[in-house]
This record gives C-alpha cells, sequence and structure tokens, in this order.
C-alpha cells in the first residue's frame, strides 16, 4: 500500500492568509527620519531580485541593509514587535526567525525607481522560506508622485497607505509592485519574517 501525505488548507483558511494589513502609526515621523539618515551612513547597492539577479526592467532602486549600520537595533525590535502583533492578529502563520536584514530601499524619479510585479518568495534557502513581508513608507506623502505599493489579495489590487510611519504586513507569496516614481524620492523600509516554507 502507498501512503500519501496530502497537505489541506481549507478555503476559509486560504482566505485567512491572503490578506493585507495597514498598521498606521507603526514609526512617528521623526523615527522616520531617523532611519533614512542611518540608511545614508553606509555606500548603497543596486538592488538585487529575489534570487540574486540583477534586471532594472524589474527593480530599479539604491538599496542598504540596516544590519549594517550601527546603533539602529531599536529598528529591528520595533519590527519584530510589529510583526509579532500582526501575525497573531491577522494571519496565524508559524514564523521561526528573521533571518535577513531589513532593508531600506530608495526609489528615485531621475532613474526611474520601480519594482515591477513580484513575489517575496523564490526558491534560494532564505526567500523559499518567506512568510511575512512587513513594509514602512520612510517618506511624506507630498515627497514623491507615483511610487505606489500595490499588492494583489485577489483579483483586485490593494494600495498601501502612503502616510509616513504606516507599516503594510502581508503574505510574501502575494504578488506586489511598486509603481515607477514620476518625481521626488520615495524610501521604504521592508523586512521578512521566516518559517517553515508554505507547501
Ligand atoms: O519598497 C517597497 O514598497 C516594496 C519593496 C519590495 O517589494 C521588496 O523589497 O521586495
Ligand atoms: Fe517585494
Amino acid at each position: 500500500m502507498r501512503v500519501v501525505a496530502i497537505s489541506t488548507y481549507s478555503l476559509e483558511m486560504v482566505f485567512r492568509m491572503m490578506k493585507v494589513h495597514s498598521i498606521p502609526g507603526a514609526f512617528t515621523a521623526r523615527e522616520c527620519e531617523q532611519i533614512v539618515a542611518s540608511s545614508k551612513r553606509v555606500p548603497a547597492n543596486d538592488a538585487l531580485l529575489v534570487g540574486q539577479n540583477r534586471d532594472h526592467n524589474l527593480r530599479k532602486c539604491d538599496v542598504t541593509w540596516l544590519d549594517d549600520v550601527t546603533g539602529t537595533g531599536w529598528v529591528m525590535a520595533r519590527l519584530i514587535s510589529l510583526v509579532r502583533r500582526s501575525n497573531t492578529d491577522r494571519f496565524d502563520f508559524d514564523l521561526r526567525e528573521f533571518s535577513e536584514s531589513p532593508q531600506v530601499a530608495l526609489y528615485k524619479a531621475s532613474d526611474g525607481g520601480h519594482f515591477a510585479w513580484h513575489s517575496d518568495v523564490g526558491d534560494g534557502h532564505t526567500a523559499r522560506k518567506r512568510k511575512l513581508t512587513l513594509v514602512v513608507q520612510l517618506s511624506k506623502p507630498g515627497m514623491y508622485d507615483g511610487g505606489d505599493l500595490e499588492i494583489m489579495p485577489d483579483a483586485y489590487a490593494v494600495t498601501a497607505s502612503r502616510y509616513q510611519g504606516s507599516a503594510t504586513v502581508f503574505p510574501s507569496f502575494l504578488l506586489h509592485q511598486v509603481t515607477p516614481v514620476e518625481q521626488g524620492e520615495r524610501y521604504s523600509l521592508t523586512v521578512w519574517a521566516h518559517g517553515p516554507a508554505f507547501r
């Protein structure tokens, strides 16, 4: 006899997973400015995609890793508590660790800053364990045009709040994009929570 393991999700569980959670005031305006200032203390890298490729048609922005900047432990501590609360209240995913440094991204109108539709889950050792993505708006909405973070929980895209300091949490497998920044500059802070890969 052959035993086949089948993992099943009820429809209710699937609907519970496909959600976008908005957290207003996750960081104050002053804290956002502090994070941006910290990110400027280290040299920026040209952003890679999930899977360590570089393709400017898909993504154009500068990236710094907060783990490279001393004195930013408080940011990680806040991110952990935001993700923990969001997961308890909304997602109930099996999360085990934060395996990657939080990332500050800078999208500039002057070089066509954007990030085309993508999922944060990939084939790589770490990318396959991404479960929740949390993005913080670090810039004031009036500082840029375009640069909307859009997420696809179902047939319709949801636009993330543009308020400075608001956080948006969503399952990392959901398609999302950052529309081209048409004017000015947009900073964002992204972190991923990891756990056993979805199956
Ligand atoms: O900058 C953003 O709003 C989103 C960034 C993102 O999707 C990513 O780094 O995977
Ligand atoms: Fe992403």
